[in-house]
């Protein structure tokens, strides 16, 4: 069975103080959530993993990173943070080929396989994002574009580091707009990342890996999102930020995977 997983992406968020009160309301919250076997990670900006480190020790919660860099030995490159590095603070999931990565910084395809490669590296999972524009999906493009963005990450992979990646679908069009797509549209991409995944490796690799969605979700639409039969969590932006939120689609995961 494949494990549920809930990550917050906290993308450019955060204070010292703000992040202690979030993390304590959420830890509080988590701890009362029926007994399930999911994975919270929560992602901070890269200025406050150490301190975010230090405040979910001890608890179930893992640690992620936003980015890491496609440059794997320690040199010359201003501002970049290594797997090795993020290793070495205690991060275990990394977010790589977010689409803000790719729209603001040009992130290309072979950038992205160069970071998964490189986390994977160092046994770090990484949370390998995909997704189409709104003109992509109303030019038809849908199964297009998400086949050239894995074929760009993932195809490379040995078998033995591809069944160690997770995979999150988020259409460009749903992030922090307030538009989600529709179970149905959602259930339809995930589905055709499993085929995706049969045609390079195989049947069982592909039943696997844990896919997630990410665009909008709330405390309001994740029931019925993680219902479908291949979304096995989230990618959450904004509701990551409230606990209150994220605790309710942390439940609406451990919910779905209890009742199977
Ligand atoms: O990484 C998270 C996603 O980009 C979703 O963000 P959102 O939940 O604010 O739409």
């Amino acid at each position: 069975m494949r494990k549920a997983l809930v990550a917050g992406n906290w993308k450019m968020h955060g204070r010292i103080e703000q992040n202690k009160l979030l993390l304590d309301g959420l830890l509080t919250q988590l701890s009362g959530l029926p007994e399930a076997d999911i994975d919270v990670v929560i992602c901070p900006p890269l200025v406050y993993l150490a301190q975010i480190e230090a405040l979910i020790k001890g608890s179930s919660v893992a640690l992620g990173s936003q980015d890491v860099s496609r440059f794997s030995s320690d040199g010359a490159h201003t501002g970049e943070s290594s797997a090795e590095m993020l290793a070495d603070l205690g991060v275990r999931y990394v977010i790589v080929g977010h689409s803000e990565r790719r729209s603001e910084h040009d992130e290309t395809d072979d950038q992205v396989a160069t970071k998964v490669v490189n986390a994977l590296a160092l046994e770090l999972t990484p949370i390998v994002c995909v997704g189409e524009t709104l003109e992509q999906r109303e030019a038809d493009q849908v199964a297009d574009v998400i086949s050239r963005q894995l074929k760009g990450a993932i195809s490379s992979l040995r078998r033995s580091e591809a069944e160690r990646l997770v995979i999150a679908y988020e259409p460009v069009w749903a992030i922090g707009t307030g538009k989600t797509a529709t179970p149905e549209q959602a259930q339809e991409v995930h589905a055709f990342i499993r085929q995706y995944l049969t045609s390079v490796f195989d049947e069982e690799l592909s039943q696997g890996v844990t896919l997630l969605y990410g665009g909008s979700v709330n405390s309001t639409n994740a029931a019925v999102l993680f219902e479908q039969v291949d979304i096995d969590g989230g990618l959450i932006g904004g509701a990551s930020l409230k606990s209150d939120e994220f605790t309710a689609i942390c439940r609406a995961a451990a919910l779905s995977t209890i009742n199977g």
